[in-house]
């Protein structure tokens, strides 16, 4: 189980997460959404080690994670799929793939076969450049490099942005086998409301760096989610 409780988050000066709390537990997706700018991706870096938070904690099965840089967030069970993808343009799918063994000791350098259950079309393209891949191609990169790490958490940043139909569809069917394997926490930051809606097991509304609405699938509305993340 995560745990963000009262996170607070600068830019130099000025203040973008204003005491954020959410809990995201093992086998379940938690669905962090929101419009343009209210903080959700600084709420993900700072989970994940990339930008550091300012006050409040992060705990991971009781156990606080205090403040990590990227690496040791990585090392603690926490993979991030940045919005974007971030996949090296020039390497390789199975040398994009590989950069995940950073964080894992010598044992573990392989790639478990089932992320090309997961994901086949990666091992068809094993040699080819991640640039060279297709936008929902490079989505799979990069989910499957995460998970390279064996995480304990997911930190999805808009993974249907610019994707096609059914790459999003099979991206869906993915994070839901991930979620049914029961292991990992999924936290899914997501615009496309259909996909989210259908997808996750709790919701977390963020308007403005704080927590508008919160609640698991079945205690909340969906017209009263729509409402707190519609502009
Ligand atoms: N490195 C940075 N330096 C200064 N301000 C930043 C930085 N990164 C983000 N911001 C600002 O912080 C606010 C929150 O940005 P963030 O990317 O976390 O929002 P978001 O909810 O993920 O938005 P989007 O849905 O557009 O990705 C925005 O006003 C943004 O301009």
């Amino acid at each position: 189980m995560l745990s963000v409780e009262n996170l607070t988050l600068h830019y130099g000066q000025s203040q973008i997460l204003h005491g954020i709390s959410l809990g995201a537990e093992a086998g379940k997706v938690t669905a962090v959404t929101g419009t343009n700018g209210v903080g959700k991706t600084s709420l993900l870096k700072a989970i994940a080690g990339r930008h550091p938070y300012s006050g409040g904690s992060i705990t991971l099965d009781g156990r606080p994670l205090g403040h990590l840089n990227a690496f040791q967030a990585a090392r603690a069970g926490i993979a991030y799929v940045p919005q974007g993808r971030e996949i090296f343009p020039l390497m390789t799918v199975q040398e994009n793939l590989e950069t995940g063994f950073a964080c894992l000791d010598r044992a573990e350098h392989g790639v478990p076969e089932h992320i090309f259950e997961l994901f086949p079309i990666l091992k068809d393209f094993l040699n080819r450049r991640g640039g060279d891949l297709s936008g929902g191609q490079q989505q799979q990169l990069a989910i499957a490099r995460a998970l390279i790490t064996r995480p304990r958490v997911l930190l999805l940043d808009e993974p249907t942005e610019g994707i096609q139909p059914n790459i999003i569809q099979q991206i869906g069917r993915v994070i839901a086998q991930l979620r049914d394997g029961g292991e990992m926490a999924v936290v899914l930051v997501e615009q496309y409301f259909d996909f989210m809606w259908d997808l996750a097991d709790s919701f977390v509304a963020v308007t403005r760096g704080e927590v508008a609405l919160s609640g698991r699938a079945g205690e909340i509305g969906r017209d009263e989610l729509l409402a707190k993340v519609s502009i």
